[in-house]
């Protein structure tokens, strides 16, 4: 019999605003199709927080997600609220949801399918086949380390962040890279900068000590400048990266392009936290930002939040066919040229709205045609 699914949804700002609404259609159509009972609450976070409340995520909305069993997220930010001394930020909402939810593993997984070839600004040889996951740490490392503040003294201005780990967050975000890779090609890239930080080092010295309990994993070390470079020469190379969160977050920015587009790239965030009733929550949100550049115009790239929302069908509330469902269709409309501007190379780009509707109909005649629902 099928549950009954509470997700809270914030779509935040910028394009934001634009994705998810996209992102829950599908969902929409998911539950009509395979008879799931989806509840969405939705609250305002980030800038539109603060214009509303005067902060960008309150604590009863923080509560309600902590209720909720997943999270789907939009992004947060944008010039309006880009002033250097403001106390409060949009972007603090996004940190605060990934402690509050102690979410402290984000996988962002970056896998090339024969339809995005066309998109990649890369040559065709040398991205297909890429199939790699990354695991950044999201609770710790330099974007949560105290002191981080400004401060003025001699007539100049001075600024501090702190990058800590304990042991224990290394270990359990190590340990979560390698149970994933346990069900893939064994292989994990642990990136650090050893030969600078002393973060790094602790870094590497607890990831070696993971590794001894999975003697069937090989795992390499590699620097993070380094890895830069690697992962545009031989993306096919790599398995799962894990990495603290500084270094994932710039580096899955660097992986989109062998997708082609920051708006094809999903991400999930999980942590040890499982309910009752067998739900693991997560949050759900695409890996790019607000957009501003683009927001208002109906044009991005829903793909990214879309896929979000079925590694939430897979991850929290273990809906595998679901999930694929809404993989297959992404990878059907790209592969019969369906795109939005970002991507499209010949022919007409898709507004938001087109580009999910191609999708969403691609999911009825798989539906149809699969599973006789
Ligand atoms: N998770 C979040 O809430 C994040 C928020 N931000 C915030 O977003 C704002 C803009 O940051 P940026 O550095 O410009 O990064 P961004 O990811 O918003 O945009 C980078 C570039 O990618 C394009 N792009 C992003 N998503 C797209 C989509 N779905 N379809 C088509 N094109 C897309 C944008 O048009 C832009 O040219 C800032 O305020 C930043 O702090 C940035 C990253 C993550
Ligand atoms: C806090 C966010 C704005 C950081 C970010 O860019 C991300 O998580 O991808
Ligand atoms: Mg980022």
């Amino acid at each position: 019999m099928s549950k009954a699914y509470n997700i809270a949804v914030l779509p935040g700002d910028g394009i934001g605003q634009e994705v998810v609404p996209e992102a829950v259609r599908v969902l929409k159509a998911i539950a009509d199709i395979y008879g799931h009972s989806f509840q969405f609450e939705e609250m305002l976070v980030g800038g539109a927080a603060i214009d509303a409340y005067g902060t960008p995520l309150r604590d009863e909305d923080l509560e309600k997600c902590k209720q909720a069993d997943a999270v789907l997220f939009g992004a947060n930010g944008g010039p309006k609220w880009d002033n250097p001394k403001a106390e409060v930020r949009p972007e603090q909402a996004l940190l605060w949801l990934r402690k509050g939810l102690e979410l402290f593993a984000n996988l962002r997984p970056v896998k090339v399918t024969d339809s995005m070839l066309d998109a990649s600004p890369l040559k065709p040889e040398l991205v297909k086949g890429v199939d790699l996951v990354v695991v950044r740490e999201l609770t710790g490392g330099i974007y949560f380390g105290q002191p981080s503040k400004r401060w003025e003294e001699n007539g100049q201005r001075h600024a501090v962040d702190t990058l800590y780990y304990s042991e224990e967050e290394i270990r359990r975000v190590v340990r979560t890279a390698c149970d994933i890779a346990m069900s893939r090609r064994k292989k994990v890239t642990s990136v650090d900068k050893a030969n600078v930080l002393s973060s790094s080092r602790l870094w590497r010295e607890v990831a070696t000590e993971v590794a001894q309990e999975y003697p069937e994993i090989e795992m390499e070390h590699i620097l993070v400048d380094a890895m830069t470079m690697h992962i545009m020469r031989a993306p096919k190379s790599f398995d799962v990266i894990v990495t603290e969160n500084m270094f994932g977050d710039i580096l899955t920015d660097e992986a989109a392009m062998l997708t082609g587009s920051i708006g094809l790239l999903p991400s999930a965030s999980l942590g040890a936290r499982v309910k009752e009733n067998g739900i693991r929550p997560g949050l759900y949100e695409p890996i790019h930002g607000s957009a501003p550049d683009i927001a208002g115009k109906g044009i991005a790239n829903p793909t990214a939040t879309i896929l979000s929302a079925a590694l939430m069908l897979r991850y929290s509330f273990g809906l595998e066919n679901e999930a694929s469902s809404i993989e297959q269709a992404v990878s059907k409309a790209l592969s019969e040229g369906k795109a939005t501007a970002d991507i499209v190379r010949d022919g007409k780009a898709l507004s938001t709205r087109e580009m999910t509707d191609v999708i969403i109909n691609y999911i009825y005649e798989n539906s149809k045609s699969t599973t006789g629902v």
